[in-house]
């Protein structure tokens, strides 16, 4: 199935007038092309799919991203393109030694452009992206896939995050990894400006204003951290150096050995996990080495500045066995899942003061409301040890326009021993009060928080997300609950087979440059997008 076709089905509930704007969604849509599958569900080529709120109305829309990985595996009638969980050869039939002279030829073969873990904005375009150096021009109304970018046009990266940080003014920011360039390693945070306003207006890609902030040394050359996200205050920004590696010698041989990239990543429990605190406004880490025991972070919640301190909430796991519990054998067989670590929300706090006149094993957290620590060790280091918020939970979404800022509330999936969702929670990180939504044999997908326009207080808006619903007889829905109640306000259900993704951007109805008011007047794919809703 190449598309998706909807038709409208029911609603109940009211959508409130304010509710205006784009939901859009990425996550991996197909898993096998001829006789050839994907080994992991990460690695399935993107569906893009979308929900337009307006005038309390609902449109849905599905589309594949049409990448180069696409077309030519489309062409082909079987998977060619490599991903991180599938080592992909366009002739199956070869030997080592073939596979030598291919890999000779291409040194550096062609990275995958499969965007299909998350949408960013850039300027004032928006992109499907992944975590290679290719993302993908999106057209956020048609879902149309356009102009495929390069980071290394731009920047020596090999890998970057699909969740960067954007700032009030547009600007967004981001870190990636350059692999042994020029004999070094190391991890490179940039910003890109908007450039929807004043001089540079039009320029697009805005890639072509990014700049470099700075740059982190990687602690060896041939094996840097994997990394998802990193957080980012007023004044900082957080990374986390954890022993979850890529071994690039590996790496390099990892095509002529016919394995996959994902079996070069390691785990190295022995090892700590360094914190790095960057200066937005020098690009200089500050005096202090922070570190913890080994961790695997893939989601940043939220972070702020108290008193000296920087605090940071993250979603950690144990070991890599999340990875290894989307391998599409083990889904299939959901008495292996039950091996996952279970994903904690964890609270760090980072002392910013001198530690002058502080005692070795003394804490230098002075904060009432966590009990993190953080003691001062011999050399000076400090070792950082964790608040445990909340277990049982991922996929981190807030009201963004408290990200970097003191906040209360967290809205997540809950997970026990398994790779899909069974419920969605809201945390109060200060009472520790949770409040969940759930429903028999439905499986809901990341929350989305949509702020109300001059709402007063944090948890003024509403959630979106979307439900897989497997009730006999019934369809999926998208799922509208307000924020403080947690309690629904309208679902509309969907005939199409609705999937489950990865995660979702919110685009409201003034940044669409226009083009969605005057949306009802255009001609859209009718085989690719239907109204699901005609009026209340
Ligand atoms: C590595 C490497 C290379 C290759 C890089 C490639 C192909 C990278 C691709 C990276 C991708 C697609 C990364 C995706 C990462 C996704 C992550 C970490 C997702 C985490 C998902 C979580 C934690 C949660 C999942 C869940 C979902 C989705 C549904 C819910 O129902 C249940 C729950 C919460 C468990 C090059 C560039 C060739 C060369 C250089 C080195
Ligand atoms: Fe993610």
């Amino acid at each position: 199935m190449l598309f998706c076709k909807t038709k409208l089905l029911f609603y109940i509930g009211n959508l409130p007038s304010w509710l205006q704007g784009t939901l859009l969604r990425n996550g991996p849509g197909i898993f096998s092309v001829g006789d050839t599958t994907y080994n992991h569900w990460f690695d399935g080529m993107a569906l893009m799919h979308s929900f337009t709120f307006k005038d309390g109305e609902v449109i849905y829309r599905s589309r594949y991203l049409r990448g180069d990985t696409y077309k030519d595996n489309m062409a082909a009638k079987r998977i060619v393109v490599s991903e991180m969980g599938t080592m992909a050869y366009p002739d199956p039939g070869k030997n080592v030694i073939s596979r030598v002279i291919t890999f000779l030829n291409h040194t550096v073969p062609d990275f995958t452009d499969n965007c299909g873990n998350n949408f960013i904005r850039y300027g004032k375009d928006y992109y499907a992206t992944s975590e290679t150096n290719y993302i993908r021009k999106v057209d956020p109304v048609t879902l149309e896939t356009q102009d495929k970018v390069d980071y290394m046009k731009y920047l020596a990266v090999n890998l970057v995050t699909s969740h960067p940080h954007y700032d009030k003014d547009g600007t967004a920011y981001n870190i990636g990894t350059s692999i042994a360039e020029k004999g070094k390693t190391k991890y490179t945070l940039f910003k890109v400006p908007d450039t929807t306003a004043g001089d540079k207006a039009n320029a697009s890609p805005a890639l072509k204003n990014l700049e470099v902030i700075c740059t982190v040394p990687c602690r060896s050359l041939l094996s840097p951290s994997y990394y998802h996200s990193f957080g980012m205050t007023d004044n900082y920004f957080i990374f986390i150096e954890q022993p979850f590696k890529l071994d690039i010698l590996k790496m390099a041989t990892a095509y002529m050995r016919g394995v996959n990239w994902a079996s070069c990543l390691k785990f190295c429990p022995e090892e700590n996990t360094l914190i790095h605190l960057i200066d937005r406004k020098t690009g200089k880490e500050v005096g202090i080495k922070y570190y913890t025991e080994a961790m695997i972070v893939y989601h940043h919640v939220n972070a702020f500045e108290e008193d000296g301190h920087v605090i940071f909430d993250v979603i950690a796991y144990d070991d890599p066995s999340l990875y290894n519990m989307f391998y599409l054998n083990v889904l299939k067989e959901q008495s292996k899942t039950s091996a996952m670590s279970v994903p904690k929300c964890k609270r760090f706090a980072l002392p910013v003061q001198t530690d002058k006149g502080i005692d070795v094993g003394d804490d230098m957290v002075k904060l009432q409301y966590t009990t993190a620590s953080a003691v001062k060790e011999k050399e000076g280091k400090l070792l950082c040890q964790p608040e445990v918020l909340c277990d049982g939970v991922e996929l981190p979404r807030i009201n963004y326009d408290f990200n970097g800022k003191k906040y209360r509330f967290v809205y997540m999936t809950c997970v026990a021993m398994s790779a899909v969702a069974t419920k969605i929670m809201k945390l109060d990180t200060e009472t520790k009060e949770r409040t969940e939504w759930r429903e028999e044999n439905c499986w809901p997908s990341e929350p989305v928080f949509i702020p109300r326009p001059n709402g007063e207080g944090e948890d003024d808006g509403e959630i979106a997300l979307h439900v897989i619903n497997s009730n006999p007889g019934e369809s999926g829905f998208i799922l509208v609950l307000d924020a403080k109640s947690f309690k629904e306000v309208a679902r509309a259900y969907v005939n199409a087979e609705l999937h489950m993704d990865m995660h979702g951007y919110f685009i409201p109805m003034e940044n669409y440059d226009g083009c969605l008011r005057s949306m009802r007047g255009r001609q859209l794919p009718q085989s690719e997008c239907t109204l699901l809703f005609a009026g209340l």
